[in-house]
């Protein structure tokens, strides 16, 4: 938090609030919201597709017709994947540049190929100007004093992935 609270009151220079031009420069704002989307991803099995043809997959024989679920949540936790996958480590999305157009597989937080979300740069600017503005304003707290390691952090999954408990949090202004 001190890390992504440090970038963005750099870059915002004591400016009142964080615009959209200031985000191409927040590297690991971008990087904390990749690495939330790849252990807490809101669609976890994407959208159902159909085989339209007959096809052998790492030795799998899918005839055409079946209908496929990607579980890209157990893909973005797959130990074969990523290192240490249940850590939260922005820094492995500074190293490796992906991009969020469903190109790299490991990573599906907006799908891909041609049903790949459409919202998905829209939902990405919302989401970086948001936190952007919240780290610079406030910091933020658990509350009763608590410690992120008593933080429930357990989901449950439906079309959408939730929180099992909400999230509270306390804000304090910083200025
Ligand atoms: C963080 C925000 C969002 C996430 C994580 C997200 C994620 C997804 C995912 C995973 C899919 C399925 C892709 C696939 O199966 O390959 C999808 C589809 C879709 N999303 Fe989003 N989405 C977000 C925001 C938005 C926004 C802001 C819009 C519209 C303004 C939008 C509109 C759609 C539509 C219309 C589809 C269906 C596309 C199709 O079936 O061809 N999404 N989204």
């Amino acid at each position: 938090m001190e890390k992504l609270q440090q970038e963005v009151a750099e870059i915002a220079q004591g400016r009142s609030m964080i615009v959209e031009e200031d985000l191409e420069k927040m590297h690991y704002l971008k990087a904390v919201i990749k690495e939330s989307l790849r252990l807490h991803i809101p669609v976890p099995l994407l959208i159902p597709r159909v085989a339209l043809e007959e096809v052998k997959l790492m030795g799998y024989d899918i005839p055409k017709g079946t209908q496929i679920i990607v579980n890209a949540w157990a893909i973005g936790r797959d130990p074969t994947l990523w290192e240490e996958p249940e850590e939260f480590k922005p820094e492995r999305f500074l190293k490796n540049k992906f991009s969020y157009k469903g190109l790299h597989f490991e990573w599906l937080p907006f799908g891909a190929g041609r049903r790949a979300c459409p919202g998905m740069h829209f939902g990405v600017a919302i989401i970086e100007l948001a936190v952007a503005n919240i780290v610079y304003k406030y910091d933020l707290g658990i509350p009763n004093a608590g410690t992120h390691e008593e933080l429930d952090m357990s989901e449950q999954c439906g079309v959408m992935l939730q929180k099992k408990t909400p999230l509270l949090v306390t804000t304090s202004p910083r200025f």
